[in-house]
C-alpha cells in the first residue's frame, strides 16, 4: 500500500490528518517527534523565512533547498512540496518542476488552481499530487475569503470535483466557508486539508510560525499554541545583557592551557 493509500484509508475511517509546514531540518525533526502526519514545505517559506514580500518571488531552487533540508531532518516523513508561481504553466513545465522537487525529497507536489490537465500530467509522471483552491496566494493579490456567494461556492465545488476526477490525492481548501468545505470533503475521493475552512475537512494545516507565534502577525484562522517569538527575544536579550556585564562566558564555557605549557608559553614571550 502506498503512503497516499494509507492517507485515503484515514479519510475512510474519519481519522484526521495533521499537516504542518516546516522549512528546515530541526523543525521537521521536532514535528515528526510530536506526531505530525504530513510535513508541508510551502512557498510560504518566502514570506515567513526568506524575507520576500510575496510568495511569488519563491523559486524552484528555493523550494528544492528547503525540501532537502526538511528531508535530512525527517528521513521518514511524508513531505508535500509547493510548486512555485509560474513553474507549472504547461504540462511539460509542471513535470520538469515536479521532478526537481521530487529529487530534492518531496513525496507529493502541490500547485494552486483548478487545472485538471496539470493533475493528469503529474499523475502520469508518477507523482502524488495535492491541489489547492480557495485563497491562492500565488494568483490573488488581495488575501481575502473565497466562495462567499452561492455562485462562487458552486464554482469551487465544481473545480474540486474536476480535480478529483483527474486523480488528485489531496486538496488544500483555503479560506472558504465551512459549509462549502464540508460539502467538498463529502464529495471527494481525495483527502481535504483545510486552513480557515472549518472543522469538517479530512485534515488541517497551519504555518508552524503562526501556531508557535514566531511570525510577525496574527491570523483569524490560527491558534497560538506557543510563544516562541517571545521566548527567542527573551533569550537573546539575556545573552546580550550577560555579555555586556561580563557574566557570559563563565569558567565552564572555556578551558585553560596546562600549567607547564602556560609557564613555557609565558617564558617564550619574555
Ligand atoms: N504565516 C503565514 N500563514 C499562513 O497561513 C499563510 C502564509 N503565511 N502564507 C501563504 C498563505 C497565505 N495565507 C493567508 C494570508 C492572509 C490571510 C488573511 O489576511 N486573513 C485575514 C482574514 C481574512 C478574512 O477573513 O477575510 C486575517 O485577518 O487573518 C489568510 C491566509 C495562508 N498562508
Ligand atoms: C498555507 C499552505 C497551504 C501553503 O500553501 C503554504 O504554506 O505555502
Ligand atoms: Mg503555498
Amino acid at each position: 500500500m502506498s503512503r497516499a493509500d494509507e492517507f485515503r484509508l484515514m479519510k475512510a475511517r474519519g481519522e484526521k490528518l495533521v499537516v504542518l509546514t516546516a522549512y528546515d531540518a530541526p523543525t521537521a525533526r521536532a514535528e515528526v517527534e510530536a506526531g505530525v502526519d504530513i510535513i508541508m514545505v510551502g512557498d510560504s517559506v518566502g514570506t515567513n523565512v526568506l524575507g520576500y514580500a510575496s510568495e511569488r518571488e519563491v523559486t524552484l531552487a528555493d523550494m528544492a533547498h528547503h525540501i532537502a533540508a526538511v528531508r535530512r531532518g525527517a528521513p521518514g516523513a511524508y513531505i508535500i512540496g509547493d510548486l512555485p508561481f509560474a513553474t507549472y504553466e504547461t504540462a511539460g513545465e509542471a513535470r520538469e518542476s515536479a521532478a526537481r522537487l521530487a529529487a530534492a525529497g518531496a513525496d507529493c507536489v502541490k500547485f494552486e488552481g483548478a487545472r485538471p490537465q496539470i493533475v493528469r500530467a503529474l499523475k502520469d509522471a508518477g507523482h502524488d499530487v495535492c491541489c489547492h483552491i480557495g485563497l491562492e496566494s500565488q494568483h490573488q493579490a488581495g488575501k481575502r475569503r473565497q466562495g462567499q456567494t452561492a455562485a462562487a461556492a458552486a464554482r469551487l465545488l465544481a473545480d474540486a470535483l474536476a480535480l478529483d476526477e483527474a486523480g488528485q490525492d489531496f486538496i488544500v481548501l483555503e479560506l472558504i466557508p465551512r459549509e462549502l468545505a464540508a460539502r467538498i470533503t463529502q464529495a471527494l475521493r481525495a483527502s481535504t486539508i483545510g486552513i480557515g475552512a472549518g472543522a469538517q475537512c479530512d485534515g488541517q494545516v497551519l504555518v508552524v510560525h503562526d501556531l508557535a507565534a514566531l511570525g510577525t502577525r496574527d491570523f483569524k484562522h490560527n491558534r497560538r499554541y506557543g510563544e516562541i517569538g517571545a521566548a527567542l527575544r527573551g533569550a537573546v536579550a539575556a545573552y546580550a545583557r550577560d555579555v555586556r556585564e561580563g557574566r557570559f562566558p563563565a569558567e565552564e564555557h572555556g578551558f585553560s592551557l596546562a600549567p607547564d605549557e602556560l609557564a613555557a608559553f609565558e617564558k617564550g614571550l619574555s
